[in-house]
């Protein structure tokens, strides 16, 4: 479903900044139900990763955009290098992407069933309201959130809350593959386990596919069926998590397994909801 070969991604120079090399020679494959996290230190390439696969590197240079200039990805059949404009439209539509902190970009005038509804709307002024609301409620559940915030406007919802909202949003339009930039920031520890839930439910029951990027373990382990670790816009680190930290390659790596092994000795990870 997603085939990435020998991937490599600039954004291009503007005014007195030079053209920076994001991602270089990058290669992996995420198959049908398959799931891969991505991981890496700040500045390592994941968001420009997740930007290019979501279909923001495609129609030439534009300023702030990633650019592909080697190789190329495809994902379900289209090429993001050779991706004409006529087909972006089908393209984001199969393709749901959850930003960074897409919890805080929420509209702010959007009621959290309007934000939710909102890209259907967008593609189709006249679907179906009652089917709309039925869809909107259905994705509230499924990330744990009750039906009586739909008429809340983001501002009055916790920053855990809103991310769940907007996990929500970006699924509404059911898409067969799914990037999510950080899904879990800010999210507490059961919620937490409920976005995992979503995900391996929709990958049993959909065939779906994922690229999800966390710095967690805890959702590396159990969301996700292989990774690539990233260092410097390269791939140094690349298959089952457990099996990449028990047999670290490359010595940012082997600092990753040396501090995901002394959390678990810690008791792991307990992000807090804000
Ligand atoms: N719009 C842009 N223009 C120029 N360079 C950029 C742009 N966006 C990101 N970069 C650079 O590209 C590199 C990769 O950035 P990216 O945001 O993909 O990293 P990241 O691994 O997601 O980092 P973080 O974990 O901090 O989100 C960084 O050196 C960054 O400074």
């Amino acid at each position: 479903m997603i085939r990435i070969s020998d991937l490599t991604v600039e954004y291009p120079s503007h005014g007195a900044s030079p053209a920076h090399l994001a991602l270089c020679g990058l290669s992996a494959t995420v198959a049908d139900g398959e799931v891969l996290g991505v991981l890496g230190e700040a500045g390592s390439g994941k968001s420009t990763l997740a930007r290019v696969l979501a279909g923001d590197a495609t129609f030439g240079r534009r300023e702030g955009r990633p650019v592909i200039t080697g190789g190329d990805s495809s994902v379900l059949e289209f090429s993001l290098r050779h991706m004409k404009q006529s087909q972006h439209s089908k393209y984001t539509f199969h393709v749901g992407h959850l930003t960074q902190d897409a919890g805080e970009a929420l509209p702010p005038t959007l009621t959290v069933s309007e934000a939710i509804s909102e890209p259907v709307l967008l593609r189709d002024r006249r679907y179906n309201r009652q089917a709309l609301g039925t869809r909107v409620a259905t994705l509230l559940d499924a990330v744990r959130l009750p039906l009586g915030i739909m008429d809340s406007f983001p501002y009055e919802l916790s920053g855990g809350q809103r991310q769940r909202v907007a996990i929500a949003r970006a699924l509404v339009l059911d898409p067969r593959v799914f990037i999510a930039d950080e899904p879990t920031a800010g999210i507490d520890v059961t919620v937490r386990d409920s976005v995992i839930d979503v995900l391996n439910e929709l990958r049993e029951e959909r065939g779906f596919s994922a690229v999800v990027i966390s710095h967690d373990v805890t959702v590396l382990r159990r969301a996700t069926t292989h990774v690539a670790v990233l260092y410097r816009g390269g791939v140094v680190g690349y298959g089952p998590i457990d099996e990449v930290l028990a047999d670290p390659r490359h010595p940012y790596v082997a600092g990753l397994a040396e501090s995901f092994a002394s959390n678990s000795r810690g008791g792991g990870s307990r992000g807090q909801e804000r």
